[in-house]
């Protein structure tokens, strides 16, 4: 079999949005002075499509959903030629010839996003000509179904916030992550605004359910280490990415301060990147996106790695291409979950794009042993809701 053309799409949404909220989640941009909408470079309401097309007729199905047509273009001009009349079960060889050879720039971000794109729709190829899902290419079924948590929750109203929560336990979710609205800008006020969201979700859903805090590196060392201690109280699952992704020593220093796992992931590329991560302890639970780490081929090493360092996988965002690393690693315990509703931060335009994620019944997921590759397609219902990119 050899690969010959890679189709790349990019999909930006024009239809119906949430409107911006302040204090809708913490972010990187919080820090700086102009607080806008802060969260605006952190929509993702593109996202982009990779067909990998091959001489049997089989054609794979990958996805970008970071900075989407930097993404194409990346793929277009420099990784398309590199796999284009090779075999796609020669995956190991072409995630090395893609990560060498735009090395010198593309080891991490967008760069390392575009060959995530690429080798998952390689492996969507290699399952449906072997007729197997692709978790059974990577270690097969390890549970009987997977565990999975509601992550939502960004900060708005209490009352809300506490009929969200509700409606996560009225569907058995038995956890669920929140989003924190302050940070170190918004002084003691602002601690007390973060306390209360945490003490208002768990006066909801008391103590046998578990709750994750979500700061999306919206704040710095000092202020998480101030405000850490006066979390222990709400016994967190954990605290997710509370520094810049580069401040790997700050994650280090905040993972050993206190009862309270520090989380992160979702922001670092390759198995090299989690193994400095996990050497220095850095992180309690592994978030890596396989759609930004490097595809399957890099995340089922990172799952090697972790496993041996005994630090659990959950990663970011749940969706297909992550579901089938969790199904097939006793490393990876759970997957988050994105509710579906109305295009908001964009986490959830996966729904208006793909069709074929399983639904989540009462707090858990399944694959389908039958169904061969990554059993996505494309959701062709919403086209006329997308800008469409060739
Ligand atoms: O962990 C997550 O789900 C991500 O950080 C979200 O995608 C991001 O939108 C912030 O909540
Ligand atoms: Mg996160």
């Amino acid at each position: 079999m050899k690969i010959t053309n890679v189709r790349t799409r990019v999909f930006e949404w024009k239809g119906h949005t949430v409107p911006p909220q302040a204090h809708f989640c913490s972010n990187a941009m919080d820090e700086l002075w102009d607080r806008g909408d802060s969260m605006g470079t952190f929509r993702f309401h593109g996202w982009t499509t990779v067909e990998v097309e091959t001489d049997s007729g089989i054609v794979g199905l990958g996805n970008v959903a970071l900075a989407p047509r930097i993404a194409k273009a990346i793929i277009d001009q420099y990784l398309t030629p590199l796999v284009v009349g090779q075999d796609p079960f020669d995956y190991e060889y072409l995630w090395q010839r893609m990560y060498r050879s735009t090395h010198a720039w593309g080891r991490k971000g967008i760069g390392m996003a575009a060959i995530s794109g690429v080798d998952i729709a390689i492996w969507d190829v290699m399952g449906k000509a072997l007729g197997k899902p692709v978790f059974k290419l990577l270690g097969g079924r390890t549970k009987e179904k997977i565990p999975c948590y509601a992550s939502k929750l960004y900060r708005t109203d209490l009352n809300e916030m506490q009929r969200e929560a509700q409606s996560y336990l009225d569907q058995g979710f038995k956890a669920m992550k929140m989003r924190f609205g302050y940070g170190p800008k918004d002084g003691p006020q602002g601690v007390r605004e973060n306390l209360n969201s945490v003490a208002a979700v768990r006066e909801v859903i008391g103590e046998d359910i578990d709750l994750m805090l979500e700061c999306y590196m919206g704040w710095n060392l000092e202020y998480a280490k101030r405000i850490l201690p006066k979390l222990e109280r709400f016994q967190p699952r954990w605290l997710e990415e509370p520094v810049l992704a580069d401040d790997i020593d700050g994650y280090a220093e905040l993972n050993k301060l206190t009862s309270i796992p520090i989380s992160g992931g979702e922001h670092e590329f390759t198995h090299y990147g989690f193994r400095q991560l996990l050497e220095q302890r850095a992180v309690s639970v592994v978030q890596y996106d396989t759609n930004r780490v490097g595809g399957i081929t890099a995340a089922r090493k990172v799952n090697a790695i972790a496993e041996a360092f005994s630090v659990p996988v959950i990663p970011h965002a749940g969706q297909m291409h992550n579901y089938h690393l969790t199904m097939s690693s006793l490393a990876s315990p759970m997957s988050e979950f994105f509710p579906v509703h109305d295009v908001e931060i964009g986490n959830e335009l996966f729904y208006y794009l793909f069709k074929g994620d399983p639904e989540p019944i009462n707090g858990f997921l399944d694959l389908d042993d039958d169904v061969p590759g990554l059993g996505l397609e494309l959701n062709e219902q919403y086209f006329d809701q997308f800008n469409i990119i060739e």
